[in-house]
């Protein structure tokens, strides 16, 4: 749905030590995923852990406006009942993907190469994304596109009625269009090849091989290039959804920054594509353990165990950026935390996320007396121990850029405010009664 409500301004004030356990929501990428593929595959798929966030609630109903049966069975739990490969059909009305990029971008995919037409729309912040990324290469599988000028939302795609297998390589490290490329590649006949010269997010390729599609990864010069089979007949399988590091990161780093404080966050899935914040937090000397290791529903998982202690700056090098492309805009506020300097490098993806994330934490954060600097492709935070706060910072559309200011506020000499906290529902609806759980003064 796009977002229409009005703005919910909230404050974080500086809170005594965090203290309990934080059973963050089921991972965003996944939920997703888990319910495309349910639609695209024969029969019932039933899932749990599914987050229920706006942005994929707009994916669940899209999935029912393409022909599948979405039915809610109780707190995460929910069971698809598919169409097949190419089986979708018509959606009567517009489809509307709200704030989600991931959302629109892997829908589209999903519905390229069979011959239905489909008009997609978003959020004022999903209408100034860039769509081409994606419909540039779903025009080879041979669909029709229609676009706002930019090639930005509303998009209508009238799917290839006969479709035709592509070799792609991705310009940007984006899993979002790897995993477009690889839903429309199913209707197609043959072999359709994705080449990413770094690698992102796997979960597409790991869900896709769980429901019994021909699909391998290999690494070359060139890049790790993914191969993908057209025509699977996809199988369901259960999913279970592991807890989002990306949502975890928020009280991870409340724990992190806030005196005295000692967490436990279980079940956050650590895929190593999706793993360079907890990294880099160890590189910069936070006290993380990470215990009972484990796989479930195909992805390892562990018990986050998290204290307060000293920090220190540190460089991220480019090469990681992908795999905490999301964090980001907390670890800005983390690195304000630090003694040190903070170099984030190769972080250009954060200008065309939500909100511009790189432009929008530096306005927040030097308000509220940090000192950040900025190139096209860089940020550097200069920390100082803490922060002064005192400053109503603008969250622009963005749930990250919310919960990132909230979470400074915990631990900065004055409170911090944001303009809008509404956005935080699309990905983390739990978020102020789980940090209130905590011991957070938030609300
Ligand atoms: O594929 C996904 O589920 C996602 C991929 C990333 O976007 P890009 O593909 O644009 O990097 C990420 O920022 C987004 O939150 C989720
Ligand atoms: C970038 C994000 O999501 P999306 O691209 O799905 O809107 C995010 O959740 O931080």
């Amino acid at each position: 749905m796009s977002h229409s409500a009005e703005p919910l301004p909230m404050i974080a004030r500086r809170s005594g030590p965090l203290k309990g356990e934080a059973k963050v929501p089921g991972d965003k990428s996944i939920s997703h995923r888990a319910l495309i593929l349910g639609a695209l595959a024969v029969g019932e798929t039933h899932i749990t852990g599914l987050l229920e966030g706006q942005d994929v609630l707009d994916t669940a109903k899209a999935m029912q406006a393409f022909g599948a049966r979405v039915e809610r069975l109780g707190e995460g739990e929910w069971l698809v009942n598919g169409v097949g490969v190419g089986g979708f059909s018509e959606p009567e009305g517009v489809i509307d993907c709200g704030n989600s990029g991931t959302g629109v971008r892997l829908i589209m995919g999903a519905m390229a190469t069979t011959p239905v037409t489909a008009t997609f729309t978003g959020d004022a912040s999903l209408s100034r994304r860039p769509m081409g990324r994606v419909t540039d290469p779903l025009e080879l599988f041979g669909c029709e596109v229609t676009a706002r000028e930019g090639k930005r939302l509303p998009v209508t795609i009238k799917g290839a009625a006969d479709p035709v297998p592509v070799r792609y390589k991705t310009p940007v490290a984006s899993a979002q269009i790897k995993s477009a490329v690889l839903l429309a590649a199913l209707n197609a006949p043959g072999e359709t090849v994705v080449i990413e010269s770094e690698p992102t997010r796997d979960h597409t390729e790991r869900m896709l091989a769980g429901f019994g599609a021909t699909i391998s990864t290999e690494v070359t010069d060139e890049g790790q290039v993914i191969t993908l089979r057209g025509r699977p007949e996809l199988r369901p399988q259960p999913v279970v959804v592991p807890r989002d590091p990306s949502s975890a990161a928020f009280p991870v780093a409340a724990a992190l920054i806030v005196p005295g404080s000692e967490i436990r966050v279980p079940g956050v899935s650590r895929n190593p594509t999706r793993d360079g914040l907890y990294v880099t937090l160890l590189e910069m000397g936070a006290d993380i353990r990470f215990e009972n290791p484990r796989e479930e529903g195909g992805e390892p998982v562990a018990d986050l165990v998290v204290r307060h202690g000293p920090l220190k700056g540190v460089t991220v090098p480019p090469e990681r950026a992908a795999s905490m492309i999301d964090e980001f805009p907390i670890l800005s506020v983390i690195a304000c935390f630090a003694e040190g300097t903070t170099v984030m490098q190769g972080v250009h993806e954060l200008r065309v996320k939500e909100s511009d994330r790189i432009e929008a934490m530096a306005v927040g954060l030097v308000a509220n007396g940090a000192e950040v600097g900025a190139t096209d492709d860089t940020m550097t935070v200069h920390g100082k121990g803490g922060l002064k706060g005192g400053a109503i910072c603008a969250t622009h559309l963005d749930h990250r850029i919310a919960m990132s200011f909230l979470v400074a506020g915990l631990a900065s000499e004055q409170p911090i405010s944001v303009d809008d906290g509404s956005p935080i529902a699309t990905s983390f609806p739990d978020f102020l009664p789980l940090m209130k759980g905590l011991g957070a003064q938030i609300g």
